[in-house]
């Protein structure tokens, strides 16, 4: 199914066609096709009720009303049909997440300006005279058509170009040697040229290249973990998948699972093939979305990078999706349409023809279990490139060491510290807890204080000067007196954030220039990238941050790591937590030593021989990975059984139980599969935004058919009220 689709089937004006609406309805509706006829997949806008609402013809009609009956659609939009490969990628993904098909399609449609006719701009070109007098500048305004082939320019690009001034072009449109012409404002993207050379490959970086660019040659659906460590050259072999994929004609997607990654990499392709990719994320301009969702559907785009909502762009020939950081916990979408962009890559590469690139120096258990039964082909990168080394990993450990109350630096850390500092190079203290301090307590009374809404405690921002709730994002004015007992004064941050280990650095580290990198002080994705940027130029001396540090950044000066608090992974009853540990330290002990000099990780834990620390400091991976597979083996939790989780919420906790309890109770076509339920029990948090919450979760065998087990033990049930349940397939948090 490489080639775009076959001729589609045309509705003619007038027939009877169905089109799937983007509104909250059950199934498409059928409508007479508008004047001129419509593509099966077109993009149309039609009538409801009183509204007019953005549709997809979605197939032949299905009612038997009389034609007459039938209320015309209006008009057909101006962009490339839905091809074949989307429309049953959106069916499918809506099958398996168990979400209403017109809210994934939303996810398909979701590009300004869809319904505006098309944009077009005044452009110049060379007229057939040439003006009676001839000045330099006019020469060089009419010279400046060659340096761009002959193509139509903009006045003020032509002036640019030409380095006149607007007046001379002006006068040239006067005396009729340039005319103005037309254009849609929507061109193409500047072409990428996938034939110039990239670097010189290492051996084993070019044995991986070679098998990459093999499977994208075959055309055909398939899937890669690339496994390589920090620093191995993993973007370096992708990016020769890449240039097969773009040689072949076809277009590729890179997602990556942070936007503060997307300048360094757009720097890197341009770099290798000649040009900037298209960038997707909520980071771009709508005019920049427009252009680039109309540009993939017409092909005037060969590659996209983007957040993992660029999945359901309307490609017009994918041949290839990396996924970059994929073990990396942001791929899951928690709000709204619950997926896991990883798994939906591999779901929308099977069909379209695609190959699948995962790549990672810690996969997810997931991808790691599909490579070790050969679901996958898997290549390893076991070594850095060139002369950098894997860090020196050591734990500090931290009931042998003297920390005074309020300090979380322990004396061998600021030694090194202060050492690496002095040398002029870059360390890094990591703690993956936003604000300043987690908890405020009384102390007079005792009073913690928490969120008004929700089953959560308020976590200060000294920066933002306010507490703040991390489950829902209120905020308010940190009291001056106690809200429990009245006592003035007797409030104390207890427990560090990252702005408080900063104000540790500053004062254990007078001389240092100290910076914090914490996803919520940035008011914007550009102030982020800003910001990453003057790190790796050497602007500071100490960087503070949580896990946003661990993503892939490169900083060539940084040489050395430490993790003030290792333990706080290992803390509770989440399924993931021991693989989330050993990925996030192991991560963010990769950010040292990239560039020829050795780097030093110090792993600050009170627990040297949990065995998570344990395979985190030995480097045994393989080892870590396979006791951490024996035991969820042994327990048939996923990847080896699967999970649904259902979420009630209600204004009150009443109605969310009752739910709860008939479902529990009329469980029969999940125990028909083997599966088992458990709950309801009121949700770890048991309250966000002033809804009680209340769960179940749903344990099945691996191969069971799950969701439509699902579908029918749900069916009977209908949510009254302010009731809401929402379904996680493949649920990553529990909360
Ligand atoms: N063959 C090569 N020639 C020149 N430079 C290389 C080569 N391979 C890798 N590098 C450089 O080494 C550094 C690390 O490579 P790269 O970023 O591709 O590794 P990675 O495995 O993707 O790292 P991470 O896991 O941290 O994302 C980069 O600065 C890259 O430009
Ligand atoms: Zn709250």
């Amino acid at each position: 199914m490489s080639a775009p689709d076959a001729i589609p089937d045309f509705f003619d004006e007038g027939r009877p066609m169905a089109v799937l609406t983007t509104q909250p309805l059950d199934r498409p509706l059928d409508y007479r096709a508008p004047e001129g006829g419509a593509w099966l997949g077109a993009l149309v806008e039609v009538p409801l009720g009183p509204r007019r609402v953005l549709g997809v013809v979605w197939g032949a009609a299905e009612s038997d009303l009389p034609l007459a009956k039938l209320r015309p659609a209006i008009r057909v939009l101006d962009a490339a049909p839905l091809r074949a490969e989307l429309r049953s990628f959106l069916m499918r993904a809506a099958d398996y997440t168990m979400t209403p098909l017109p809210a994934m399609l939303r996810l398909a449609t979701r590009a300004p300006g869809l319904g505006d006719g098309p944009a077009m701009r005044k452009l110049l070109r060379r007229g057939d005279t040439l003006p009676p007098r001839m000045t330099d500048a006019r020469a060089r305004v009419l010279a400046a058509f060659d340096d761009f082939g002959g193509a139509a320019l903009a006045p003020g690009e032509l002036a640019a170009a030409a380095g006149v001034g607007p007046g001379v072009v002006r006068g040239l449109v006067e005396a009729g040697a340039l005319v103005e012409c037309d254009t849609p404002r929507d061109g193409p993207l500047p072409r990428l040229d996938p034939a110039r050379p990239g670097p010189v490959l290492n051996p084993e970086q070019a044995a991986a290249a070679a098998a990459l660019r093999a499977s994208v040659t075959g055309g055909a659906y398939g899937t890669t973990l690339l496994k390589g460590v920090t620093g191995s050259g993993k973007t370096e072999a992708y990016l020769e998948a890449v240039a097969e994929c773009l040689a072949r004609g076809r277009q590729a997607l890179v997602l990556l699972p942070e936007i503060a990654l997307t300048a360094e990499f757009l720097t890197r392709v341009e770099a290798r093939f000649g040009a900037r990719p298209g960038e997707w994320h909520s980071g771009v301009t709508q005019a920049e979305r427009r252009r680039l969702w109309r540009m993939v559907g017409q092909g005037g785009a060969q590659l996209v990078v983007g957040a993992r909502s660029a999945l359901f762009l309307p490609f017009q020939d994918l041949g290839l999706i990396v996924v970059d950081e994929e073990h990396d916990g942001s791929y899951k979408q928690e709000e709204g349409v619950l997926y896991n962009a990883r798994d939906m890559a591999v779901l929308r590469a099977s069909h379209a023809g695609a190959h699948v690139v995962l790549a990672s120096a810690t996969p997810s258990l997931e991808s790691w279990a599909n490579a070790d039964s050969g679901k996958y082909a898997r290549l390893d990168l076991p070594a850095r490139f060139g002369e950098s080394v894997l860090p020196d990993m050591r734990a500090v450990d931290l009931r042998a060491e003297e920390l005074p109350p309020g300090r979380w630096i322990s004396p061998t850390l600021v030694g090194a510290v202060q050492e690496r500092v002095a040398a002029g190079e870059q360390a890094l203290l990591f703690l993956n807890r936003r604000g300043y301090a987690p908890l405020t307590v009384c102390r007079a009374c005792g009073h913690q204080i928490g969120c008004d809404d929700c089953d959560a405690r308020m976590v200060e921002h000294r920066f933002l000067n306010r507490l703040m709730c991390h489950q829902c994002g209120a905020t308010k004015p940190m009291p001056e007196t106690c809200p429990s007992c009245g006592a003035a004064d007797r409030l104390a941050a207890v427990g560090p954030g990252v702005e408080r280990l900063a104000e540790e650095a500053a004062a254990v580290f007078p001389d240092a220039r100290v910076m914090v990198l914490s996803s919520d002080l940035f008011a914007s994705a550009r102030a982020l990238k800003a910001h990453v940027a003057a790190i790796a130029a050497g602007e500071c001396d100490i960087i503070i941050g949580t896990q946003l540090v661990a993503k892939g950044h490169n900083f060539p000066n940084l040489t050395l790591v430490g993790v003030i608090d290792a333990d706080l992974g290992l803390q509770g009853s989440d399924l993931r937590a021991a693989e989330r540990c050993f990925q996030l330290v192991r991560q963010v002990a990769g950010r040292a030593g990239r560039a020829g000099q050795p780097g030093l990780a110090l792993v600050q834990t009170s627990q040297p021989d949990h065995p998570v620390i344990r395979a985190i400091l030995s480097g045994d991976d393989e080892g870590f990975w396979r006791a951490e597979a024996q035991a969820r083996r042994a327990a048939a939790m996923p990847p080896y059984g699967r999970l649904a989780g259902i979420i009630l919420s209600a204004p009150g906790q009443e109605e969310a139980f009752d739910l709860g309890r008939a479902l529990a109770a009329g469980a029969a076509p999940l125990h028909a599969i083997g599966a088992e339920v458990w709950g309801p029990a009121p949700a770890p948090i048991a309250r966000i935004r002033g809804r009680h919450r209340v769960r179940l979760l749903v344990k099945a065998p691996r191969g069971a058919r799950l969701q439509p087990a699902l579908r029918q033990w749900l069916a009977p049930h209908r949510l009254t009220g302010d009731l809401r349940l929402s379904v996680d397939i493949d649920p990553q948090t529990f909360f």
